[in-house]
């Protein structure tokens, strides 16, 4: 408790910006989940799920619809907590910190940041969308937000495209651009832990080419946990994977062990088409 404190004190004063969450080693212990049972009311949609999340990889959910990855991702950063009638047990813990003894909701979206299946950037200019959440946290320096908004849209491969037109409004992007400027958002929050729901769903193939190797080049920074219905997006982007199946994870392993050799006939069948 105290380490991550301290940590996170440093981050705020010490380094340079892109290389906040660079402390952690690639494939330790970020996120352990417990034994977590959701219910909306009366319905159980997780069912004691337990699985780690390792520092800096990309993450996979997958598993047929309606089966609990949204619901599992957004347990990561108390999303669900928005949602009338949710009983969550369980235990999520990151970087030794249990999310769900704190109250302070804030500082842990803060930290797990989050992109989502449409891109949902607010009608303002690109340079206002990025430099909203760093605002909230009471940056008002023009030339520390100019740093952070030019770094975050660099950080998400965006910055050459919209560098030119940074005032003007950000719903006149494509839909890949606009996913891209929703990622530096995120980024600019200086998160170490980003959740992605099914974030190239809307996108053509092409926009989704350049989402996929954003997300590989982020992964020296970040730890990602990534939902897709995509199998192939899924072997090409993701170091883990974990299969969903009734709310119950059935396997999680390498991806590569999940896609060409799985335990679980289950597993199996879901990679190879069988159904979903
Ligand atoms: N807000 C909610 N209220 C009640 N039930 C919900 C709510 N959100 C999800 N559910 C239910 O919880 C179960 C898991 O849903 P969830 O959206 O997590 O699945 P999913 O695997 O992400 O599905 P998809 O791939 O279709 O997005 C489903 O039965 C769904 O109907």
């Amino acid at each position: 408790m105290t380490t991550t404190v301290k940590q996170k004190s440093q981050k705020k004063t010490g380094k340079a910006f892109l290389q906040v969450g660079q402390e952690g080693t690639p494939g330790t212990s970020k996120i352990s989940v417990t034994d977590l049972n959701l219910f909306y009311g009366e319905k159980q949609a997780l069912f004691g799920v337990s699985l780690d999340i390792e520092e800096k990889k990309v993450t996979a959910l997958i598993g047929p619809s309606g089966c609990g990855k949204s619901t599992f991702l957004r347990t990561l950063n108390r999303m669900n907590d928005l949602i009338d009638g949710v009983k969550i047990a369980g235990d999520i813990v990151i970087d030794g910190e249990n999310i769900y003894a704190s109250n302070d909701v804030i500082k842990l979206r803060t930290r797990v940041g989050m992109v989502f299946q449409k891109p949902n950037l607010f009608p303002m200019s690109i340079f206002d969308n990025v430099a909203y959440g760093p605002r909230m946290q009471g940056i008002k320096n023009k030339k520390e937000l100019n740093k952070i908004v030019e770094e975050s849209l660099r950080g998400a491969a965006i910055w050459e495209e919209v560098k030119d037109r940074l005032k003007t409004s950000a719903l006149g992007l494509s839909g890949g651009q606009q996913q891209r400027v929703c990622i530096a958002r995120a980024i600019a929050m200086k998160p170490d832990v980003i959740l992605m729901d099914e974030p190239t769903s809307a996108l053509d193939p092409i926009s989704t080419l350049k989402v996929e190797e954003l997300i590989t080049k982020m992964k020296k920074d970040y730890t990602i946990v990534i939902v897709t219905h995509n199998m192939q997006q899924a072997a090409r982007i993701s170091d883990k994977t974990a299969f969903f199946l009734n709310g119950e994870v059935v396997e999680y392993d390498e991806t590569n062990k999940i896609f060409s050799t799985p335990r679980d006939q289950r597993t199996e069948d879901y990679v190879t088409g069988r159904f979903g």
